[in-house]
């Protein structure tokens, strides 16, 4: 089994559902004479671990027996495996699917050193059940811990009782809202609002995409009348002033319901500003920034070679310059909280499908630009 490969060079386990695991067979590990990283400080230690178990963490750790496998870390950082809270890996979208499948996707995260990533299940018609089926068997060739947020894409007392089964049942307990993608993903206001009553019920997590979805085919129907077709005209279609509006809407929903809230790939200061604000009134607001967003402008959209711009078209669109820096302060102070990839990636064939039309263009970006 391919995941094997990994789980060896981890030194790990066998490889069973949801990664290498311990496994319990003995592995004893001494990473040697490196700066150790937490997320509260860096200092010099060595770092012993048994059956996938960190069981020390101090400086000059003797290696003990020849039974110990040591690595030597001298000058290199020594860091927990990172967590990537948003990928789509194999996710059927925009008719094609991303190419990153639940190994591709695990072998590049794995490389830079992503040990675990909670990806989106997509109901099938509507069906939680079908959906989480689906992504099962996409991730049985996982070589690396993974977990399930999963989307709500329509509403009725089966939607309702199945998210009830998935939090039980499942220890799915994460259900994200499109408020874009008119026609496909998107939900109503209606839908949002039973949603956010269910996560309340269940103490779930409602996530939401916030952008208004309307408005968006509105702007895009603008681009089209003006002659602009080319993938200037995504970022042209959906301003930022639409990614603040759904943002705040949802926000203000979610203080009605009093439920807390997760708004994945900030990528406006617009949209950050109205979390920062809710966060000073009080109420439950995380926010996501994804790479794209973080440390990419909008430039990239106006190269004239179409294979290029497109590589960067992803929804909420990357924004002008000075919408990274800000989103990069918000999070060193604690408005925005953590990072995500939102990794959906598309080869240049599928990109070429809005090669005349820029709608069409698959949206999402490599997760690590
Ligand atoms: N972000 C993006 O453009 N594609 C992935 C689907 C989504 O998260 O909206
Ligand atoms: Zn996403």
């Amino acid at each position: 089994h391919p995941a094997h490969e990994f789980c060896a060079a981890a030194g790990g386990g066998g490889g069973g559902a949801g990664g290498c695991g311990g496994g319990g067979d003995g592995t004893r590990i001494l990473i040697k004479g490196g700066t150790m990283v937490n997320a509260h400080r860096a200092e010099e230690a060595d770092v012993y671990i048994e059956d996938g178990v960190v069981v020390a963490v101090r400086p000059n750790i003797p290696v003990g027996d020849d039974n110990v496998k040591v690595i030597d870390a001298t000058g290199k950082y020594v860091m927990p495996g990172g967590i990537d809270p948003h990928t789509h890996l194999e996710m059927e979208f925009m008719g094609t699917v991303t190419i990153d499948d639940f190994y591709s996707g695990h072998a590049a995260a794995l490389a830079g050193g992503t040990t675990m990533h909670i990806d989106f299940v997509i109901p099938v018609n509507g069906n939680l059940t079908a959906g989480l089926e689906s992504y099962k068997h996409k991730a049985e060739k996982s070589a690396m811990d993974y977990g399930f947020h999963m989307a709500i894409t329509k509403w009725n007392d089966e939607v309702s009782r199945e998210m009830e089964v998935m939090v039980k049942e499942h220890g799915i307990n994460s259900f994200k809202f499109f408020m874009a993608y008119k026609g496909s993903l998107m939900v109503t206001d209606d839908l949002l609002l039973q949603g956010l009553q269910k996560c309340k019920s269940l103490g779930a997590l409602a996530m939401v995409h916030a952008e208004n979805g309307d408005a968006v085919a509105e702007g895009q129907q603008r681009m089209i009348d003006l002659g602009i077709t080319g993938p200037e005209g995504h970022a042209l279609s959906r301003p930022p002033v639409l990614e603040g509006e759904a943002t705040s809407r949802a926000i203000r929903l979610a203080k009605f319901v009093n439920t807390p809230l997760y708004v994945v790939h900030v990528m406006s200061t617009d949209a950050m500003e109205e979390i920062a604000k809710a966060k000073r009134e009080g109420q439950r607001v995380i926010g996501e920034p994804v790479v794209s967003g973080l440390v990419l402008d909008d430039s990239w959209l106006w190269d004239p070679d179409f294979a290029t711009a497109s590589k960067y078209v992803m929804s909420p669109p990357i924004r002008e310059a000075g919408h990274n820096k800000a989103l990069q302060a918000a999070l060193s102070s604690g408005i925005l909280q953590l990072v995500g990839t939102d990794h959906c990636t598309f080869n240049s064939t599928q990109k070429a499908f809005g090669s005349d039309d820029f709608r069409k263009i698959p949206n999402g970006v490599n997760g690590k630009p």
